[in-house]
């Protein structure tokens, strides 16, 4: 498989350190001082102490709120805040960093070194466009951020959390603890724990030269794009032949290719073996079996990043949800309705524990919605999870909403009308699905498509037609003028 890496220059090398730096605080100009106050008013806010009457509980005494939110990350902070907003009373508990996944170890950090790779990107492509230098070298500011700690926190057998030795009630208790990385048991592939997860990658101060990354989902795409762009030689594993199995098939073999194209080698049938600590890193083991020829074992040596991204496990383990009989599905996910309700009146969930589309969206329109109903009497106000949109941030990227290829119900009798175009030097592909002429379906991959969905996903959220899309007049030229100008 041809490997060509789009190395930067050795400046470029260094200024991985600044790059995974700005990632970890935020990459923004400093903030204003109001800008600071406000952001620090708003987690406060969340965490307004309950009015003392009498003197202060003694200690044992359950200190009660109107609402209890057990995570401080997208969801939890949200549906606090909102219900703050309405007026609540409301706590948030956090085990570790507030902001959760995705300010810490997930889309912003990610789409930090997302931005650093498609400068890579362009800077590679500087010469065709007639410039004769480039000085690659970033310049990016520390943010400052806010969080505090707590330990751990964990039910008690009647409906109070304990946080730090002291309990704590409310009627209503929302879970939204997120999850975190799975990985391999060691007596699944010996040596796995040689190897770090998305969380890691965020820690590491020199960009690799020889990374693996094992999985086919959104982070190992996008993680191994990212590096490969960066210019460390790069290998994603895979157990199948394609990338993004769960996206319609023209996204997922497309996709497929641009990382080939981009310099990824994809090992295809592939799964790790063993990984073992040499003097240069380590050496991953592997079996690739691809179907009716006999599996082959290899290995690769001198990796100095092997990085698991094999999909996400609930942080649902330490909460003893069985002391009150919460039910979760047999991976720990919380069991919700659709109004985010437990089975135990008064405790609901949102987000990533509940293992439905693990976005940060997601996770705060369903904290917001709940806070609606539990503090504005909104009965009715819940989360419609159909269309929703999503991005995978690629190289180049994806924009997809609605039905594809593979989850159209038969009933359905969609009629796929695709269409590839190469606009400039810009390789792009897209895809409608239509149900009569309702748009149902928007698949689309190339530059632009991370911005450009957003739009098109209230349109298709409108129930839109095609005949709606070909009376809007074009805009010229952009790459969203292909969904408008289709055949
Ligand atoms: C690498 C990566 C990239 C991603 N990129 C994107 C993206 O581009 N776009 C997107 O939409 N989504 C992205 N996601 C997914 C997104 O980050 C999550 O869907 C989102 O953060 C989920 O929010 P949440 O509130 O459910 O959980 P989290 O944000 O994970 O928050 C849960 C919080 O609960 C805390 N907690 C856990 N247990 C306890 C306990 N017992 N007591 C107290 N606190 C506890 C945790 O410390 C954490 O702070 C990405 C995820 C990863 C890992
Ligand atoms: N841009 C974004 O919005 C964004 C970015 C990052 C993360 N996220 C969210 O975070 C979630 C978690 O991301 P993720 O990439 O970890 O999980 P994921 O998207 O669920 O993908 C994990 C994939 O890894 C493969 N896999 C599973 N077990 C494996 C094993 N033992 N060995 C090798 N491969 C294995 C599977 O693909 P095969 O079955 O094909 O092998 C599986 O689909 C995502 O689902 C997404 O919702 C979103
Ligand atoms: N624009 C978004 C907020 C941006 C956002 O998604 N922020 C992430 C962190 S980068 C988050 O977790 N927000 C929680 C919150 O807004 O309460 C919204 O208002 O819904």
């Amino acid at each position: 498989m041809a490997l060509l890496p789009r190395a930067l220059s050795s400046g470029g090398r260094q200024s991985w350190r600044r790059a995974a730096r700005a990632s970890r605080g935020f990459p923004l100009p400093p903030p204003s001082p109001a800008a600071a106050t406000r952001a620090l008013s708003r987690v406060m806010a969340c965490r307004q102490e309950p009015q003392q009457q009498g003197p202060p509980p003694f200690a044992g005494a359950v200190v009660s709120y109107d609402y209890l939110v057990i995570g401080g990350g997208s969801g939890g902070l949200a549906s606090a805040r909102r219900a703050a907003e309405l007026g609540a009373r409301a706590a948030v508990v956090e085990s570790h960093k507030l902001g959760g996944t995705c300010v810490n170890v997930g889309c912003v950090p990610k789409k930090v070194m997302w931005n650093t790779a498609v400068h890579s990107e362009f800077m590679h492509d500087h010469g065709d466009y007639g410039f004769t230098s480039c000085e690659g070298k970033f310049n990016w500011r520390r943010y400052l951020w806010f969080y505090f700690k707590n330990r751990l926190m964990s039910f008690d057998p009647k409906p109070t959390i304990e946080v730090s030795g002291r309990k704590y009630t409310a009627p209503h208790i929302l879970i939204a603890t997120g999850g975190m990385p799975s990985s391999p048991h060691e007596s699944q592939i010996p040596g796995a724990s040689l190897g770090i997860t998305s969380d890691g990658f965020f820690e590491l101060e020199e960009l690799p030269s020889r990374s693996v990354i094992v999985g086919a989902g959104y982070i190992a795409v996008e993680i191994a794009g990212i590096l490969s762009a960066l210019g460390s030689k790069t290998s994603l594993m895979i157990r199948h032949d394609k990338v993004l199995r769960s996206f319609d098939s023209m996204i997922s073999t497309n996709c497929t290719e641009e990382l080939e194209n981009a310099g990824v080698e994809v090992l295809k049938f592939s799964q790790v073996k063993e990984v073992k600590k040499t003097s240069s890193g380590v050496e991953v083991s592997l079996v690739t079996a691809v179907p009716g020829r006999l599996p082959v074992m290899t290995t690769i040596s001198d990796v100095d990043c092997l990085l698991w991204a094999i999909g996400r496990d609930p942080n649902s383990k330490g909460l003893s949800l069985n002391k009150l009989g919460i039910q979760t599905d047999d991976k720990g996910h919380i069991i919700v309705d659709e109004f985010q309700n437990t089975n135990v009146k008064g405790i609901y969930a949102v987000g990533d524990v509940c293992g439905k589309a693990l976005l940060t969206p997601v996770a705060i329109a369903a904290g917001r919605k709940l806070a609606h109903r539990l503090f504005e009497n909104k009965e009715d106000s819940k989360l419609d999870y159909s269309n929703i949109p999503t991005v995978v941030f690629s190289h180049p990227p994806i924009g997809t909403v609605g039905l594809t290829e593979g989850s159209e119900p038969r009933s359905c009798h969609c009629i796929p009308a695709w269409v590839t175009r190469a606009k400039l030097r810009l390789k792009r592909k897209e895809k409608m699905f239509f149900f009569f002429s309702q748009v149902v379906g928007i698949h689309m991959q190339g530059l632009g498509c991370d911005e450009m969905l957003q739009g098109f996903a209230v349109a298709v959220k409108m129930g839109a037609t095609k005949a709606d899309f070909d009376n809007t007049v074009a805009i010229h030229p952009t790459s969203s003028e292909e969904l408008v100008t289709l055949r």
